[in-house]
């Protein structure tokens, strides 16, 4: 199947703010690790909110599988959300300190109550079941399930985002900045893990980051944005290539 994403010319505006996004276009195939990279502020969190559709855009249009994804058509909107998830950067913020891990967890797939899940969720066993599959497959013990967020280090609750990501089988995962909040062994220990995730799974992702290196470890293709425009797009291995925008130069200078 065609697990295509097509963002085109997306504008963004903040009220009372000089546009943040101007005109980009971005494509993400079936299975490609897609990087974004560019300074602070050049506005890589604001693209990712309008592609998880959690900000409005301005202008633009997204196309999934080859139709529009519109807020108003329901059945667009809901096929879209139900394949695309996110990482975040923080993953304290990411889960409400007041409920059980067991539940953060089964967010996605309780919201989205899939054929199959709504008899699942009433059964608190199978429930735990999945729920223990999930915490393996991201490197995490069945008895965190009971906990609450401030019982984890900041590792295993990003990796309980991770498998919260998971859940619901995303074709796209958009990871904004997921290791920034961790200290380097962490870092390299999640990056790893969610190569292996991608090779195991099969997900495409964005990966967004202010880090060239880490970008370069964990994309084959990669896209650099100032001031909100996408300036440069090129393969990981054409890095040093001269034609390289001034710009992206600029970051392999501080890579090389
Ligand atoms: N909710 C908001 N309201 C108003 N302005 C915002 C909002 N979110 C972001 N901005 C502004 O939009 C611009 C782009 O911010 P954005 O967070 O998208 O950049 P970024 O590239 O992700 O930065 P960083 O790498 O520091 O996370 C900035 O000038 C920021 O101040």
């Amino acid at each position: 199947m065609n697990n295509t994403l097509v963002a085109q010319n997306i504008e963004k505006y903040y009220s009372g703010k000089e546009k943040v996004l101007h005109q980009v276009s971005i494509t993400i195939r079936s299975g490609e690790s897609v990087g974004l990279i560019g300074e602070s502020g050049c506005g890589k969190s604001t693209l990712a909110r309008c592609l998880l559709l959690t900000q409005n855009i301005d202008s633009g249009s997204i196309v999934y599988q080859g139709t529009p994804v519109r807020a108003t058509d329901r059945s667009s909107f809901k096929k879209y959300k139900g394949s695309i998830q996110a990482v975040f950067q923080n993953p304290t913020a990411a889960l409400n300190p007041r409920i059980h891990l067991l539940n953060s967890l089964m967010e996605p797939l309780d919201h989205l109550n899939r054929r199959g899940w709504f008899y699942i969720k009433k059964n608190q066993h199978q429930r735990k079941e999945v729920a223990a599959q999930l915490l393996e497959l991201v490197g995490l013990g069945p008895d965190l399930m009971n906990r609450y967020p401030h019982e984890l280090s900041g590792g295993q609750k990003q990796r309980l985002c991770i498998a919260r990501a998971i859940s619901v089988e995303p074709n796209l995962i958009i990871m904004d900045e997921p290791t920034s909040n961790l200290d380097a062994l962490i870092q390299s220990e999640i990056l790893d893990l969610l190569r292996a995730l991608q090779k195991r799974l099969d997900f495409s992702y964005l990966f967004i980051s202010h880090d060239l290196p880490v970008v370069q470890q964990m994309c084959d293709r990669i896209l650099v944005m100032r001031k909100g425009q996408i300036v440069d797009e090129y393969m990981k291995e054409e890095l040093f290539d001269t034609m390289r925008h001034p710009y992206t130069q600029q970051l392999a200078k501080w890579y090389d």
